[in-house]
């Protein structure tokens, strides 16, 4: 029997007394793109957090390949890739130093990380503190695990934040990618895509 790679089951979530939203279920299968809508605060950074494993629903499971997260936590990790509203950079490392860290921590492509840079538009930066780069180019160095990671699951929180409309592009072509590979991508997004997402999941339908 195949299972879908991820799956909600009756899902509520409660922050600070305020119901956020329940009884939620839905399939997510591999190969497709899922944009999670809806306006600030309705839930959707912390559905993500649910569903990266790093936050406790109210009510319900969430299932990695039909299996309980809870059970299969270790394995899940493994295949994961979450990227939020912190970067995840190390700002007193460079860009390179920090693509170096991923690809020793996270299971990688073996990529030449100086193509990466060129890649993510940080050729002439890469040995500069990231500290020191520009919002948006702080983002691209967190971006550059989406061609690092051999992850299937990629949950991304506001992944176009900060990051200019050729960039943007890169970044729509490279989930698209991803997902003709078949893996999973979840995002939350205001803006507007070129991408057309398989399932658009609006939280302020679920309150
Ligand atoms: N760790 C937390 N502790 C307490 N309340 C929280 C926590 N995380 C989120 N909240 C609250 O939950 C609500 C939903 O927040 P969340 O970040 O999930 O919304 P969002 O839909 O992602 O919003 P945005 O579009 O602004 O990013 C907010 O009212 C927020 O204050």
């Amino acid at each position: 029997m195949s299972y879908p790679l991820l799956a909600v089951d009756n899902l509520a979530c409660i922050r600070e007394e305020r119901l956020l939203f329940e009884k939620l279920s839905f399939a997510l299968e591999a190969g497709s793109l899922v944009q999670l809508e809806g306006p600030n605060g309705v839930g959707k950074s912390s559905l993500l957090a649910i569903l990266a494993g790093l936050s406790s629903p109210l009510e319900g499971e969430v299932r990695y390949r039909g299996q309980p997260l809870v059970k299969v936590r270790a394995q899940y990790h493994e295949d994961l890739l979450f990227l939020g509203h912190k970067s995840g950079v190390n700002p007193v490392l460079s860009p390179l130093e920090n693509l170096r860290f991923y690809q020793q921590v996270l299971p990688s492509h073996d990529l030449d990380l100086w193509e990466l840079l060129d890649l993510v538009g940080l050729f002439g930066m890469e040995e500069l503190p990231v500290g020191q780069l520009s919002a948006g180019q702080q983002r691209r160095v967190a971006l550059a695990r989406l061609w690092l990671s051999k992850a299937s699951c990629w949950l991304l929180d506001e992944p176009f934040t900060a990051i200019d409309a050729l960039g943007v592009k890169k970044l729509e072509a490279r989930l698209e990618e991803h997902c003709q590979q078949g893996g999973l991508v979840v995002l939350t997004t205001h803006q507007s895509l070129a991408l057309a997402p398989a399932l658009r999941l609006n939280l302020a339908m679920a309150a």
